[in-house]
């Protein structure tokens, strides 16, 4: 039946087959595909229960699943459907219905990832916003528990905005946030890194696989290329120069989650500017 589905839809979109559940499951992870087919019947597993593993990982869970099985029980029909499932086709398969409906899933699935480009943007600079790094954060979080590996935060924030948006103006400040936004993208350096715009002058970056020495260095690094825009401040803590203050928290393989690392690095941010702002601080923990 894969083999069969494979040879009538793989000029619809790129298609990889997975033999049972479980690596289908791990398939999954890796490709992040824009739709899985599934069947009820598998080799390893219950396809439903194939389902609500799917729909449990935050990695996985917005990928839409459609079962196509044998099984014509209405009983098993709307399970599938609670368990997370958009569609349930039984066979026997009508070629051209089979199509017809996976044409209008992948449709959805292309509008759907158009609408969360524009969602997901901040309109001044052009970075995610606060709504997608949250959720990209959480999807990294997983990851890294997944793989035991590290992960570390970082909100950046400028330094007496206030003041200098009361005495330029607020539009020569939505210039600032441009220039500081792009100089934070071209300090970004390792891939997977997520920047975004957090909030008013606030930015935050996620980087996998960093701990806190690395990320004091990288909080470093970034203060500086920030300190080098050499951007005039009427009244600045530095040099007569636009100075961003930096709060930094790593993941160290404990209990705390996505929510409350943000919330250290912010902790950290306000002792950076306790301590006189333009500078990187960290808590210890
Ligand atoms: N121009 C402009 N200003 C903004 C925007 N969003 C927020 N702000 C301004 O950013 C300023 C932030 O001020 P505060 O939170 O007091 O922080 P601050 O003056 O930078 O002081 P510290 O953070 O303690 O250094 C406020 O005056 C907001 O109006 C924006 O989109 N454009």
């Amino acid at each position: 039946m894969a083999k069969l589905l494979y040879l009538l839809l793989n000029d619809m979109a790129e298609m990889s087959v997975a033999t049972c559940g479980l690596k289908g499951v791990a398939l999954a992870a890796s490709l992040q595909p824009a739709l899985i087919l599934l069947d009820t019947d598998l080799p390893d597993m219950d396809g439903l229960a194939v389902c609500k593993a799917l729909k449990c990982d935050p990695m996985l869970e917005s990928i839409p699943v459609l079962f196509l099985t044998d099984d014509c029980n209405t009983q098993t029909e709307s399970a599938a459907l609670e368990a997370g499932a958009v569609d349930y086709l039984t066979k026997p398969l009508h070629a051209p219905i089979v199509r017809a409906r996976i044409g209008t899933r992948l449709t959805l699935c292309r509008q759907n990832l158009k609408l969360q480009e524009v969602a997901n943007v901040d309109s001044l600079t052009g970075l995610y916003n606060r709504c997608y790094f949250d959720a990209a954060l959480k999807v990294e979080f997983a990851r890294a528990k997944r793989h035991g590996g590290q992960l570390s935060v970082a909100i950046i924030d400028i330094d007496n905005f206030k003041i200098y948006n009361a005495r330029l103006g607020h539009q020569q400040g939505d210039v600032c946030l441009r220039l500081v936004a792009q100089a934070l993208e071209r300090s970004m350096r390792r891939p997977g890194e997520i920047l975004a715009r957090y909030g008013g002058e606030q930015f935050a970056l996620v980087t996998p696989g960093v701990g806190l020495v690395d990320a004091l260095a990288m909080g470093e690094w970034i203060r500086q290329r920030i300190c080098e825009l050499a951007i005039p401040h009427p009244q600045s803590v530095s040099g007569g120069n636009v100075t961003v203050s930096i709060g930094l928290a790593s993941w160290k393989n404990d209990d705390v989650d996505d929510t409350v690392l943000v919330s250290i690095a912010n902790a950290a941010l306000y002792t950076a500017k306790r301590s006189g702002r333009n500078r990187c601080e960290t808590l210890e923990r």
